[in-house]
């Protein structure tokens, strides 16, 4: 692995000085969430300034070619031979914003660690990537006796989903780079070359550091990503991008900030506990329940169309159900859970149809004329819980979707309780883990997702209990059911 020389966030200052970055009477300090940005002056955007047409208070301005972007990697790459092959030997990953600045982020890390020859064009990015710390406590970077606790909850879906993703792209890397020759001596040297563990952080940093930035789509902004998180009204500041392209993070109407408090933005306050934990390693104190999950879902085994179905949606609809709390309400949703939900009997036709010279392709009807489903790649299926929404036997379909996410419901939380549970709480861990491989703050952030988690499921659980009864009553399903038994009698 890379190792990674730091810089203490007390020279952030003279750095953002030389870069032409304008800090407005705040300052960076080590805090309890690591370093984070503070105040230096009382201020103030009040709503009666807001009525007057004053601008908003502004805290910090980053000028256009210090935001880390897919175009401005691209434009150093002009001036660096090194990062450039890189980035043309890895073609697709290169050309987006997250490719191009994993990259760009692993480039500059090996230039400043012990390189055999000296390479590399640095620029102030170079020195920039020394103050971002490597201590996130993101899941992709946990250990193996942590990841085993999260059994049973989405997040663990996700995390698997996450490493193997980030091992295939580790490999496409060495293959696409193997034959660059500086590539070759300092990444894919057997003994001190690079490790998944490296392209692990470089992620890490990216996911919990980048912004999607007004004009600009998913960036990374210089000191603005200092500043930590808090959701609701303790959201103070917000970024933005000004007339004149700079990225500026400022004062939110109506908020006041006094000398030495603390300058946060919000990651998003609509995230749930999992999404939170996997891109930003951490949950807040406030946060109570999980607010939202998504978890997996399959066609069952004994769906005769079950690979026929699976190949339509592959890549195309997430094989998937979220389920939240919305206005106090729970709801789920899922596409893909009405392709499990109707069949032949029903109105589902499927066609194969042999191309010229191409594979076979295959054709997904509804009731003989809408088609709702291709296997051709670049063609999207019709959304089909609005085509099936039209038909008269809606009802019926919302109640096997209904039963199968209830199905789904429980038997997670099946996961999460139990033995299992049990077992976690005997559990041991230690602060930094060494003597029992788990960190107690990871111990605890994971106790509290299983117990969100197992609270919304349940909740979801009992909303589909009444949503279930309700469709039984319906016409169009009583019609059915007596029409199944009428024929498991005549039968
Ligand atoms: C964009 S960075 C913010 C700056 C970061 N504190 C640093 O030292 O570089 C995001 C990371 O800060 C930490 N963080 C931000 N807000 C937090 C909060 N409210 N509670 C705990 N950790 C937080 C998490 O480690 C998160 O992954």
């Amino acid at each position: 692995m890379l190792n990674r020389p730091l810089l203490p966030i007390s020279a952030l200052p003279a750095w953002a000085r030389l870069n032409n970055i304008k800090f407005h009477d705040i300052g960076f300090e080590k805090l309890a969430n690591g370093s984070g940005i503070v105040a230096l002056t009382d201020k103030e955007y009040s709503a009666q300034q807001l009525q007057e047409g004053n601008k908003p208070e502004i805290l910090i301005t980053v000028p256009p070619d210090m935001v880390l972007s897919l175009d401005s990697v691209h434009e150093f790459a002009k001036s660096d031979p090194y990062l450039r092959e890189v980035l043309e030997g890895c073609g697709d990953l290169g050309r987006t914003a997250r490719g191009a600045i994993l990259i760009f982020l692993l480039c500059h890390i090996t230039y400043s660690s012990d390189t055999q020859t000296r390479i590399g064009v640095t620029n102030p990015w170079s020195e920039y990537i020394k103050f971002l710390s490597s201590e996130t406590l993101l899941p992709t970077l946990w250990s193996e006796d942590e990841l085993v606790l999260l059994y049973g909850t989405s997040l663990k879906d996700a995390v698997d989903h996450k490493l193997a993703a980030l091992e295939a792209e580790f490999d496409r890397l060495r293959e696409a780079t193997k034959s660059i020759a500086w590539c070759e001596r300092e990444w894919w040297d057997e003994e001190n070359g690079l490790t998944l563990d490296d392209w692990k952080v470089v992620d890490a940093m990216y996911r919990s550091r980048a912004l999607d930035l007004p004009g600009s789509g998913h960036v990374m902004v210089p000191c603005v990503d200092m500043a930590n998180h808090a959701s609701g009204e303790e959201t103070v500041a917000l970024y933005e991008t000004d007339g004149e392209r700079n990225a500026v993070l400022q004062l939110r109407w109506g908020k006041k900030l006094r000398k030495g408090e603390e300058v946060t933005i919000t990651y998003g306050d609509e995230k749930g506990a999992s999404e939170m934990i996997f891109s930003y390693g951490f949950l807040e104190s406030s946060v109570e329940d999980a607010r939202q999950l998504f978890l997996p879902l399959d066609i069952p085994d004994d769906d005769p169309l079950k690979q026929t179905k699976k190949k339509i949606c592959a890549n195309k609809i997430a094989p998937g159900l979220r389920l939240a709390v919305e206005d106090g309400q729970i709801k789920w949703e899922s596409d893909f859970i009405f392709w499990a939900c109707v069949n032949e009997e029903d109105g589902l036709s499927v066609e194969m149809m042999q191309t010229n010279e191409g594979p076979v392709e295959l054709k997904a009807s509804w009731k003989g004329d809408t088609v709702i489903g291709q296997t051709v790649p670049e063609t999207p299926p019709r959304n089909l819980t609005e085509v099936l929404s039209q038909d008269p036997q809606w009802d019926l379909f919302q109640l096997r979707a209904a039963v199968l996410v209830q199905q789904c419901l429980q038997s997670r939380l099946e996961m999460l309780g139990g033995e299992l549970e049990m077992a976690f709480k005997t559990v041991e861990h230690d602060p930094d883990g060494t003597r029992t491989g788990v960190r107690t703050p990871v111990y605890e952030m994971i106790g509290r997702l299983r117990v969100g988690e197992t609270g919304l499921l349940r909740r979801g659980v009992q909303a589909l209990a009444s949503e279930i009864e309700q469709l039984m009553s319906s016409e169009t399903v009583q019609v059915f059911l007596k029409q199944q038994e009428q024929e498991e009698d005549f039968s």
